[in-house]
Parts: structure tokens; sequence; C-alpha cells
């Protein structure tokens, strides 16, 4: 099924005004409904890659193409409004409602007051916050959390094809930080938009990303590949060193129970352990077979969707899954190490535009 692209950046190199090179050749093509997160260490150039795409950063040279056509040479304005944009403190209007801050690009668009009204509920409905109780407040009315959700309602308000975020959730406790993620990626999976996602943080990566482009100093494309790939099979040190310590756990969570991993259930100690379904992530599964009884030498049951027992499962065979998870993952093309870019001649910087 090859996805069609809807984002390629093709050499494209940003020099800023005082000489920072904050991006070197970077080349990359983000495919349609899927979430693409950018990480790597903070000042890698992970932000202006984003902004470069909605034109807040000029490129110095080569080609950002949005659904093949050449952002440079689109009217910046249009643009955005092809492009939703969410930053970690949101940028609300302070003294605007709720309600008032989702119609800014409705509004911009000339929609009648009934529809945009009706595009308001819907997406306050759609972040969970009903438009009963929100739509007139003001956004020091509301929690961070809430004002987070309106800036995403905010930026879908047009439902753009496309949508930027850096670092949406980093403002947010982390308790919370995983509910909203949770919510992001049901919002995402409804609206299919495609997405690059800009975060310091492996595991909102590996969470949240379709792919994950790992990014060193100068925006050098160190490698992009499914976050299982990236983990199982780092393309360099200098992944390695990034995604660090706890890759075989973050990949335990990644990773699903499958038929092939399971053993028959006639082992199964009676009275039988709570059993595991099938395609429950592996951490869950390891947590279930961790905490059995000795009594149940180390075996839980599987069961179907039916809730039928269809096998069982030991530490052996989450191993197993890893090990098969890793395997699989190491078959991508992106697991390779990431090509040398071509250098490209500086230009001059050209300024920046004001936020929208
Ligand atoms: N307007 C600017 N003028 C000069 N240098 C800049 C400007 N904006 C960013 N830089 C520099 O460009 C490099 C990349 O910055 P950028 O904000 O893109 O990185 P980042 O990966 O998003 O970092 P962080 O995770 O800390 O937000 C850094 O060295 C930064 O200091």
């Amino acid at each position: 099924m090859a996805a069609r692209t809807v984002i390629e950046l093709d050499s494209v190199r940003k020099a800023y005004g005082d000489g920072t090179v904050a991006v070197e050749g970077l080349s990359l093509a983000v495919r349609e409904h899927e979430v693409l997160a950018l990480v790597g260490p903070s000042g890698c150039g992970k932000s202006t890659t984003l902004r470069m795409v909605n034109r807040l950063v000029e490129p110095t040279s080569g080609r950002i193409l949005l659904d093949g056509e050449d952002v440079t040479t689109t009217d910046p304005v249009a643009l955005r409004r092809r492009i939703g944009y969410v930053i970690q403190n949101v940028g609300l209007f302070p003294h605007r409602t709720v309600e008032a801050n989702i119609a800014t690009v409705p509004g911009l668009l000339g929609w009648d007051r009934r529809r945009t009204r009706a595009r308001v509920a819907e997406l306050l409905d759609l972040v969970g916050l009903p438009a009963a109780t929100y739509a007139k407040r003001y956004p020091h009315e509301l929690s961070g959390g809430e004002r987070q959700r309106i800036g995403v309602a905010r930026a879908l308000a047009t439902d753009p094809p496309v949508l930027l975020m850096d670092e949406p959730f980093g403002a947010v406790d982390p308790e919370f930080r995983r509910h909203l993620q949770a919510e992001f990626q049901r919002i995402q999976r409804e609206t299919g938009t495609t997405v690059i996602l800009v975060t310091h943080d492996i595991d909102e990566a590996a969470r949240l990303g379709d792919r994950i482009a790992v990014l060193t100093r100068g925006g050098k494309l160190e490698q992009i590949a499914s976050p299982l790939a990236v983990l199982a099979h780092p393309a360099s040190d200098r992944v390695r060193d990034f995604t660090g310590e706890g890759a075989a756990s973050r990949m335990l969570a990644l990773a699903s129970v499958q038929t092939a991993d399971l053993e028959g259930a006639e082992r199964i100690v009676q009275p039988a352990p709570a059993p595991v379904r099938l395609g429950a992530r592996l951490t869950d599964a390891f947590e279930a077979v961790a905490a059995l009884p000795g009594s149940a030498m180390g075996r839980v049951p599987v069961v179907g969707e039916s809730g039928d027992v269809v096998g069982s499962l030991t530490a052996d065979g989450i191993l197993g899954a890893l090990r098969r998870a890793a395997d699989a993952a190491g078959a991508e093309p992106g697991v390779q190490d990431a090509a040398d870019r071509a250098d490209d001649v500086p230009e001059d910087a050209p300024g920046r535009e004001p936020a929208v």
C-alpha cells in the first residue's frame, strides 16, 4: 500500500541571519494520514524544520512541497489555512472567548454564523469540552490542559489536511499528558489528518508516531523509520544515544501478543490465572506474567476476541515476541543508515514572518 506523499522536504537548509545553521540538507517525505514525530536533542532544528513547512521561517535553500506544490511560491496566508499549527503554550487570544478563538480561521474565510457555530460545537465535542460549558469562557478561565485542547480544536477548525504540532503537550503535567496524548491519538485517527509532531521526548514519539525521524544538531536526519525499528535497530550511535536506556521496555509497549508467540492451553494450571488478550501490548502481558503466583508455573491463559482461551503465554513467549517484532522492524527500509545529504551553498537568510 503505497501512501501518498503530502509534504516533501528536498535538501532543505536554514541558516539564520547570525550564521547559525539550524538545518542542513534535510530531505524527508511525510505520508498522507501519518503522524511523523520529529525527535532529537534540544537545538537540533526540529522547530525550525516545522516552521519552514508553514513559512513562519523561510528556508535558505532547498524545496518544501505541499501536495506537490512549492510552499515558497504559495501565499503564506492561504498556506496556513491548509495547515493547522499547535504550539506548546497554545497562543490563544486572551481577550476572545473559546468560541471566538476556534472561529478565527472560519471568520477569515467568511463562513456564516450558523456554519461557524455548528463547527465550533462539533470541535468542542471532539476535544471533550462541551460547548454549553466552554464556548463562552475566556482562556484564563481554563486549565492548562483545557487550553491545549482548545488549541487543537482551533487548529482543526477548517479541517486542514495537515497539522503541525510543536511540543503540544510540553506544558502539561505527566499524568494529564498521557491523557491528552491518548485523546490526540483518537482525534487524529478520526480525522485522518497528516501530522508532523515535534517532541524531544522519545516516549511521546514512540507512542504517537507512525514513524519517527531522529534529527541531530544541524537538522541532520539520522534515521526515519517506525518506532520499533528506531528502538530495535538504531541507525547510528547518535540515535542510540538519544533513544538511550530503556529501549527494550519501550519496545514492549509497541509490540503485541500474536498467535505465533503462544503455546498450547493444556499446560495452564487450574484455577486459571486472569487471562491476557490476544493483541495485548507486551507490557501488559509482561506484567501479567510477572504478577503470577508461584502455583501458576509462569503461564497465563490468552483469550481471543470472543473470550475463548486460544493458548498460553510464558516469559519465553514474550521474549520471542519481542525478537519477532524487532526482526520484522529490521526489514524496514528506514533501518539502514540515513544517507548523508549533500551540502548546499549558503545564501543570505531572509527575515522571519510574524506568527499568525
Ligand atoms: N531566530 C533565530 N536566530 C538565530 N538562531 C536561531 C533562531 N531560531 C533558532 N535558532 C537556532 O537554530 C538552532 C535550532 O533551533 P530550533 O529551535 O529549530 O531547535 P529545536 O530542535 O526545536 O530545539 P528545542 O527542542 O530546544 O526547542 C539552535 O541552535 C537555535 O539556537
